[in-house]
This record gives C-alpha cells, sequence and structure tokens, in this order.
C-alpha cells in the first residue's frame, strides 16, 4: 500500500501527517457480525424492516379485553357486568376471537383478541375471574398498542453509517436481524521496544524502568473501538525486533511501536523498518511526539506507526495519529476528534514553529467550558497526565497565551 514518505530534509505539519495516514489506510471490508460484536461500530447496509412493529395488536395493560360498545357506559354508579370467558397471557394464548357482551382477562403484551377494541385496566374493575365488574369506561381503542404503529415492513430504520449503540441493536433485535452488516474492529498490535523495560509485577533493575506505554496504548487502542493485542516488552537487539515483529503480523490490521525512534545509537525500530523501504521516519512539528514514523511491513502490507518512547510523547502521538487510523478502518466518521473551546485559566508559553499539547483538565460550569493546564512540559511525567483529561492545541504561530483566551481542546475519554 503506497504512503508519501515523511520529508527528512524539514519537519511535517500534524496535519500533514494526520493526512498522510489516512490517504494510504483503506476502511477494513464489512461482513455480518452478530449485534453485541458490532457495539459501537457503523452499519455498512441500509438496514429496512422485515416485518412490523407491533407484529400483531396487544394490550399495553394488565386488565380486560372488551367490545367498546359494551361498557362505554361504565360507571361507579351504573357499573356494567361482563362474563370473563378466558385469559390471555403474553406468549400463551388460546383464543382468537371475542364475541361481544363477554371478556377477556388480558396481560399486558398479550394479543388483543378479535373483535376486542379495547381494554379496561384491571384497577377499573373488582379483578373478577368469572364475572367481572367494570366502573370505569375506557375510551375507544384505549390501552390497545397497534400492529405496524411503531415501525411498518419496509421503513428504513438504519441508514448507512449509522453507529451501532445500545438503541439501535436494541431494534435490529426487535425485528429479529441476529446479525448485521458492519466493519470488524481493527486488530492493533501493541510492541514496547527497549532493553530498560521490565513487565510490572517483577523486579526492577538499577537503571530498568516498567513498561508503562504497552499497556497505556494497549487500553487506548480499545477504548477508540479496536481489538488491542499487547505484546510483551521487545529489546533493542534489531533480530528479537524482526522477529517478534513478523510473528505478530497475522493477527494485526495495524501494529503501533512505541520508543527507538529518536537519533540514540540503539534506536532499534527506526534502524530494522528503514532497511525495509516502506517504512519513513522523520519529524512532526508537534510537541510533544516529534520524531514518528509511518509505513507498510510483510506480505499483506500491513499499516505500522512507529510512536517515540516517552510516555507522554506516546500517549499524544496515539491520541492524534493512531485514534484517526482506526477511526478510518473501522469507517467511522469524523476520523479526529472534534475541537471544543474552552476558556483558558492560567497562561503558558509554547515553542515556536512547533504544535503543542498542553497536558490539562477541561471541565463544565455556570460560566462555560474552561481548561487549566496540569503539570510541566517533560515527556516523562506520567503522573501529570494522569491528572488530565484534555489537551489544549496550542496552534504553531502562538508562543504565549494569556488567562481568559479562548483555546481550543482536545477533551479526551468522549465518545466522539
Ligand atoms: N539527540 C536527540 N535525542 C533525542 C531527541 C532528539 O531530537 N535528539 N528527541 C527526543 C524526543 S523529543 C523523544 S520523544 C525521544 C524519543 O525517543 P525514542 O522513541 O527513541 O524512545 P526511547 O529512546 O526508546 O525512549 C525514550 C524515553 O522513554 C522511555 N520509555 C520508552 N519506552 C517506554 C515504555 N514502554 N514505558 C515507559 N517508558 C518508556 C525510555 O526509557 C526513555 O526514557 O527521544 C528524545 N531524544
Ligand atoms: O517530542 Mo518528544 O516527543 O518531546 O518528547
Amino acid at each position: 500500500m503506497p504512503s508519501s514518505p515523511m520529508p527528512t530534509d524539514r519537519l511535517s505539519t500534524v496535519d500533514e501527517h494526520v493526512e498522510r495516514i489516512l490517504d494510504a489506510l483503506v476502511p477494513l471490508p464489512p461482513y455480518d457480525q452478530p449485534l453485541l460484536e458490532s457495539l459501537g461500530l457503523p452499519v455498512c447496509e441500509d438496514v429496512s424492516a422485515p416485518m412490523d412493529l407491533p407484529s400483531f395488536d396487544n394490550s399495553a395493560m394488565d386488565g380486560y379485553a372488551v367490545y367498546f360498545d359494551d361498557v362505554a357506559s361504565a360507571s361507579t354508579d351504573h357499573p356494567v357486568h361482563l362474563p370473563v370467558v378466558g385469559e390471555m397471557a403474553a406468549g400463551q394464548t388460546r383464543m382468537l376471537a371475542l364475541s361481544p357482551g363477554t371478556t377477556v382477562r388480558i396481560m399486558t403484551g398479550a394479543p388483543v383478541p378479535q373483535g376486542a377494541d379495547s381494554v379496561v385496566p384491571v384497577e377499573w374493575t373488582d379483578g373478577g375471574v368469572a364475572n367481572v365488574r367494570i366502573t370505569r369506561a375506557p375510551t375507544r381503542g384505549q390501552h390497545v398498542r397497534y400492529r405496524g404503529e411503531d415501525v411498518r415492513t419496509g421503513d428504513v430504520l438504519l441508514e448507512d453509517g449509522t453507529i451501532l449503540g445500545p438503541r439501535q441493536l436494541g431494534l435490529l433485535a426487535s425485528v429479529g436481524r441476529a446479525q448485521v452488516a458492519a466493519r470488524p474492529r481493527p486488530r492493533v498490535v501493541i510492541m514496547s521496544t527497549g532493553s530498560e523495560l521490565r513487565e510490572p509485577g517483577t523486579g526492577l533493575g538499577h537503571d530498568s524502568i516498567y513498561d508503562a506505554n504497552s499497556y497505556m496504548l494497549a487500553a487506548a487502542a480499545r477504548s477508540a473501538g479496536a481489538i488491542a493485542y499487547r505484546v510483551g516488552i521487545v529489546s533493542d537487539d534489531p533480530q528479537e525486533f524482526s522477529d517478534a515483529l513478523s510473528d505478530q503480523l497475522v493477527r494485526a490490521d495495524l501494529v503501533v511501536t512505541s520508543g527507538g525512534v529518536s537519533k540514540g545509537q540503539y534506536d532499534v525500530v527506526k534502524e530494522v523498518l528503514t532497511e525495509l523501504g516502506t517504512v519513513s521516519f522523520g519529524e512532526v512539528a508537534m510537541q510533544p511526539g516529534k520524531p514518528q514514523g509511518f509505513g507498510f511491513v510483510g506480505e499483506d502490507d500491513t499499516p505500522i506507526l512507529t510512536l517515540p518512547g516517552n510516555p507522554v510523547s506516546s500517549y499524544v502521538s496515539f491520541e492524534v495519529f493512531v485514534v484517526p487510523a482506526i477511526r478510518r478502518m473501522m469507517g467511522r466518521l469524523p476520523y479526529r476528534r472534534p475541537l471544543v473551546r474552552a476558556l483558558l485559566g492560567q497562561g503558558l508559553s509554547s515553542a515556536p514553529g512547533r504544535r503543542q499539547f498542553v497536558r490539562a483538565r477541561f471541565g463544565i460550569d455556570g460560566k462555560g467550558a474552561h481548561v487549566q493546564p496540569v503539570g510541566g512540559h517533560g515527556s516523562h511525567l506520567v503522573g501529570d497526565l494522569s491528572d488530565a483529561n484534555a489537551l489544549i492545541e496550542v496552534p504553531e504561530d502562538v508562543t504565549s497565551l494569556s488567562p481568559g483566551d479562548q483555546v481550543q481542546v482536545l477533551v479526551l475519554d468522549r465518545d466522539f
């Protein structure tokens, strides 16, 4: 799959890099999926109703099915008495028709027998079993739910592209659909590289650290709607990385790596993938997240995004580049998280020529949306990152902002 290589003589802009990725990826082909598997995915067909809803006239109340004309005069002073000739419970009814001058006990959801046109709630009666005393009249047709009043056969229930949420899945089940055409969730393989990394729950040496990124990115991939496969830590040994990558390709629609892409001696991802010639590396004018790589690997041209290793850089890169990639593969619009306007609570400065993503807390109160930067600039500050629920996007040409300025914010952890 072709992709325009990242330039080596200048920095790409954030928007260029996002477009490069979106242009090179194609949505995964749709197939029929069991309903619950499709939660959160866009439907890939116009779904029309194969049946009426309700599919038969039925009672909205527990009570008595009647001919309206038989009970029209019922009141406390002049009750109407009718013989009860049967019972209709939802899912177990034998009687198909009712004769005038009689009634049947009927339960909510049970079919209204032919001839009956109204239901008297049990509260307006003495609850009689053989005979019933009715002290209040319904209006004609009251408490009958008519066939087709909700949905008619042939109605378009869901248009192509509609997101399948709980209500839409409930509707599909209501009309008897067990499956629906939707694009599959992309299978995203997450690999952390670095010989200093150790698995949480094991011991640490004096110069090693726990692998935070593979957990953070796998969780972020899952939150974005993907199936995430977290690979254990891969060291900075080129052969080990190469073998681990080859092993993973069989189950990947997209590979995301962290670490090993800057200018060090042991930047294994860059070293191994540059040689392939199908993955390019460059710098994006952003802070954090400057070193980036993108391309395709293996026989099936599996897309790969290589993110920088600093945890904050990795996370921000995921949010800015990988989330749109996942959504593109799922066919889910919009690809990029919409920006929200908010008032800045505290001034800040930003490096010129780079789009800054400032960790922040976003909230809405009586005065509107507001946002407050949290913590410092360092790309290693995971404590601050966990306090943040938003990223303030500071444009490339803005170097300082004052309290009360209006800013654009990516509000994290929100569905869009
Ligand atoms: N001479 C230069 N050095 C660096 C530059 C540069 O332009 N010139 N860029 C810096 C920037 S910006 C970033 S971001 C990092 C990116 O480096 P790598 O992607 O090669 O990442 P590593 O070197 O492997 O790691 C960076 C940092 O992050 C820690 N790390 C890595 N993986 C994990 C993980 N899974 N969990 C937790 N922490 C992780 C790692 O230990 C390092 O401290 O390069 C700068 N250097
Ligand atoms: O760009 Mo690095 O990603 O600053 O930390």
